[in-house]
């Protein structure tokens, strides 16, 4: 085995073809940026917790004073590369080979390939996942499924953009001086290292989307970390693009601030949906006003989410960037034509509502949904690539309409039942090493799931967590639940599933992160040390 560089170590598998990625130079480029960059990193993820306290005392977000000269200041973003001006559907999915082909085959302009919310970070996943997207870039990637069906890439391809893991994560199989890396800069680092140079001299570019930043110094760290990547490795300055996932509550209140700190790199914004709702839920849980209801009443025309998608749309177009609409959980379902019409038109009407409001594409979840994504915005934009040109002079947003959180009711039983179901499901899912997965006909992924794991919990301490019968939500009724809904998965399964599966253990977890008194920042920071 090649020595490695000073004071890394490796903690999982090290095969040839791993060591392909895990190379020297590659890792001494990881422990570059890791050394630099990982005490900025714990420091911000330390104030994360303080304004949580703030929170949790009381305070309200709000726009920040200290940052008016950057809203009110007359700036725009860099201009964009030729292929992240055409946007107008991006499917999404999972670091898998089959899926990586079928993304960039779809027809879709783009396709972001998630380390992510998709994804289970286990060590397997995240190396041959690098080793997937280094072999797509080349247009080398194939595969045959076991009946022998080939798959290999068209010559047209969707653009190709990466996101790693958010700044919570560690990656634990790799060490610098004794500590775990970021697993957001291991993703970056080794993707970038490996296919930086490849990707321009191929006319396109390293484009990333970065997930569940809490604030503009979050952004700014990894501008900073851009800047020294892209001189560790002789490429010009601004030449990686990152689109920023807007899905935290927080990040909300500083949309113009964290395109500011990005603005020689930024590809726009993204309204990431379901870890806004739920960062929603997890930062004014202690709220004794603060109840959502039902999961399945969150949608994007709720009153805090339509303020939340207007004010994306706007504060993107006056910095001349582009504003890429979420996605709908609705996926093609099999077997029955009319609850797949159903789900189709549903899907056809989010993207209606997101390409009229202004957003310049949207994401879809599965191939099946791109002609119809597509459809909407060439219907809004005709031959142009975007709408970036379309200002929103009209949209006024203010704290409160972020904060307005309505709808309160309907809790149901249904509603609790359906969240511990996803619940136990996912995470069963998850530590079998797929991050994401079809429930009851809707893509449940990290995301979603943490919405069904947190109502739970919230609903049990929150006095305005009554059924709509008039019972409260208690720990003792989820526990009392968790084993019914078991069964329930059991039989829908089968048993040989049932026993691959760890949805016991998952039950096991379930249960504890619901009912235990402290709130578990992130559903995966417990799961992941159990991979
Ligand atoms: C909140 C957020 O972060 S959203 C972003 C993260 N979430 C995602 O990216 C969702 C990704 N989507 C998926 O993983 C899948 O669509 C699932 C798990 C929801 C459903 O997948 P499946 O059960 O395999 O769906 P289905 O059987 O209908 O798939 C049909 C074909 O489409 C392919 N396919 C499905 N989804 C995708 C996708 N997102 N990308 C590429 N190919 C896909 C399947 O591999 C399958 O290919 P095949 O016919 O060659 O075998
Ligand atoms: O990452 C996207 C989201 O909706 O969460
Ligand atoms: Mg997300």
């Amino acid at each position: 085995m090649t020595a490695l560089p000073h004071g890394i170590q490796i903690h999982g598998e090290f095969s040839p073809e791993f060591a392909e990625i895990l190379s020297p130079d590659a890792l001494a480029f990881v422990a570059m940026l890791h050394r630099k960059f990982n005490g900025r990193r714990q420091e911000l993820l330390a104030n994360r917790q303080l304004r949580q306290a703030e929170l949790d005392a009381g305070k309200r977000p709000d726009f920040l004073p200290e940052t008016q000269a950057v809203r009110d200041g007359d700036w725009r973003i860099a201009p964009l590369p030729a292929d992240l001006a055409l946007r107008r559907v991006e499917i999404t999915g999972p670091v898998e080979k089959k899926m990586i082909i079928n993304a960039l085959n779809s027809g879709a302009d783009s396709y972001m390939t998630d380390f992510e919310d998709s994804n289970t970070p286990n060590w397997l996943n995240q190396i041959q996942g690098q080793i997937n997207l280094k072999q797509a870039v080349r247009r080398t990637l194939s595969f045959s499924n076991e009946a022998g069906k080939r798959y290999q890439l068209n010559d047209k391809i969707a653009t190709l953009l990466v996101r790693p893991r958010g700044w919570h994560l560690d990656e634990k199989h790799v060490t610098i001086d004794g500590e775990r890396v970021s697993g957001g800069i291991f993703d970056f680092a080794l993707f970038l290292f490996h296919n930086a140079r490849e990707q321009l001299a191929r006319g396109t570019g390293p484009y990333f989307y970065l997930p569940k930043m809490e604030s503009h110094l979050e952004a700014r760290l990894w501008n900073d970390i851009f800047v020294a990547a892209q001189e560790g490795l002789n490429i010009p300055r601004g030449t990686i693009k990152a689109t920023v996932l807007v899905e935290t509550i927080l990040a909300a209140f500083e949309m113009d601030e964290i395109l500011y700190e990005l603005r020689e790199h930024s590809a726009g914004l993204n309204a990431g949906r379901w870890d806004y709702i739920f960062s929603c839920i997890k930062k004014f849980k202690t709220d004794r006003d603060f109840c959502l209801a039902n999961r399945a009443q969150i949608t994007m025309t709720v009153p805090f989410m339509r303020a939340y998608a207007l004010n994306l749309v706007k504060t993107c177009h006056k910095r001349g960037a582009p504003a890429i609409g979420g996605m709908s959980a609705l996926i093609p379902i099999k077997g029955n034509p009319e609850a797949n019409d159903k789900a189709m038109a549903a899907v056809r009407a989010d993207k209606t509502r997101d390409a009229g409001d202004g957003f310049d594409g949207g994401w879809v979840a599965h191939p099946g949904l791109v002609q119809i994504a597509m459809e909407e915005w060439v219907k809004v934009l005709g031959e142009r690539p975007n709408q970036i040109d379309k200002q929103r002079p009209d949209v006024h947003t203010t704290a409160a309409d972020l904060l307005n959180f309505q709808p309160e009711q309907p809790i149901t039983a249904a509603g609790l039942r359906m969240n511990i179901d996803v619940g136990i499901q996912y995470l069963g899912s998850w530590l079998a090493g797929n991050g994401c997965v079809p429930i009851h006909n809707l893509m449940e992924d990290a995301a979603t799931a943490e919405i069904s794991r947190s109502q739970v919990w919230q609903w049990i301490r929150s006095p305005k967590g009554v059924l709509d019968d008039g019972s409260k939500v208690t720990a003792e009724m989820v526990r009392a639940l968790i084993p019914q809904v078991l069964d329930d998965i059991r039989n829908e399964h089968g048993d040989a599933t049932f026993a691959k599966v760890p949805y016991t253990q998952a039950a096991t977890i379930f249960e504890q992160m619901s009912t235990s008194e402290q709130f578990t920042e992130f559903l995966t920071l417990p799961l992941y040390e159990k991979i």
